[in-house]
């Protein structure tokens, strides 16, 4: 058995061969969302998202997800209300997905998967200098959720999936200088929210989630298009870019509040 765990385990991309799990860890992302669980709180205030489409700098696959990132040097493109207490500054977002249609999310509702999840990640530019500041701090970050769902086609998805084949492999980079990521944050206005972290390292536990209650749909070419992303660079031996979740820790003592009943 432990050499099977060990043979699993190297299967595994490095980034999620490390126990991983950090020493004293109270508040640990990914999580299952209990639906049932969760408690309704008439204080929060509905999310406002106003992002310029123009901050929008580049894509590039840093060798775990494409991420696509945002130039973050001004209060362009912010969200405010919902749970934060004030604005956060978007700087990148991102996805993760599994190789195949059965898993791929990192949260999981009432123990169900989605094929996949994007990731838009905030830092409180009120208070901290610097997103590597903001990193390090309990209110630092907010990332929003959103589950993605094999159905129709998403047009707004399109514009990126057709610069994927440029950012293949590790360590490149494709220009990318409009794209307005609120057309892929649904219209209903519900989420969950709860304290927690990084899924990657350095995992830290700074992050304010926000998990959007509805998915959004894409199609399998749509999804397919993720998993031709490898996480090696040019040159090397290839390995598809695949089931880059990390999995669900416990929750310990935490309240998952929803901001609808
Ligand atoms: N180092 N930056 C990071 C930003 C966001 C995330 S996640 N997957 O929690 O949104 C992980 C790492
Ligand atoms: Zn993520």
């Amino acid at each position: 058995a432990c050499s099977q765990k060990k043979a699993r385990n190297a299967a595994l991309h490095p980034l999620w061969q490390s126990p991983l799990t950090i020493p004293g860890g109270t508040r640990q992302s990914p999580i299952n969302i209990q639906w049932r669980d969760s408690v309704y709180d008439p204080f929060l205030k509905p999310l406002k998202i106003s992002y310029d489409p123009t901050t929008c700098l580049h894509i590039w696959n840093n060798g775990y997800s494409f991420l696509v990132e945002f130039d973050d040097s001004t209060d362009r493109s912010i969200i405010i209300g919902g749970p934060l207490e004030n604005q956060y500054r978007l700087k990148q977002f991102h996805f993760h997905w599994g190789a195949i249609n059965d898993w791929g999310s990192e949260h999981t509702v009432d123990s169900k998967f989605y094929p996949a999840e994007l990731h838009l990640v905030h830092w409180n530019a009120v208070e901290y200098p610097s997103f590597e500041d903001a990193v390090m701090e309990g209110n630092g970050l907010a990332v929003i959720g959103v589950f993605l769902k094999l159905g129709a086609r998403h047009e707004g998805l399109q514009t990126l999936v057709d610069a994927l084949p440029a950012v293949r492999h590790k360590d490149t980079v494709i220009e990318f200088d409009v794209f307005d990521p609120s057309c892929l944050i649904p219209s209903c206005p519900d989420y969950w929210t709860y304290a927690g972290s990084l899924t990657t390292p350095p995992l830290t536990e700074s992050v304010t989630w926000i998990i959007k209650k509805k998915p959004i749909e894409v199609d399998e070419d749509q999804l397919e298009a993720f998993r031709m992303l490898l996480f090696t660079s040019d040159g090397e031996e290839e390995k598809r870019m695949v089931d880059n979740f990390r999995p669900l820790q416990p929750l310990m003592n935490r309240t998952v509040r929803s901001s609808f009943r």
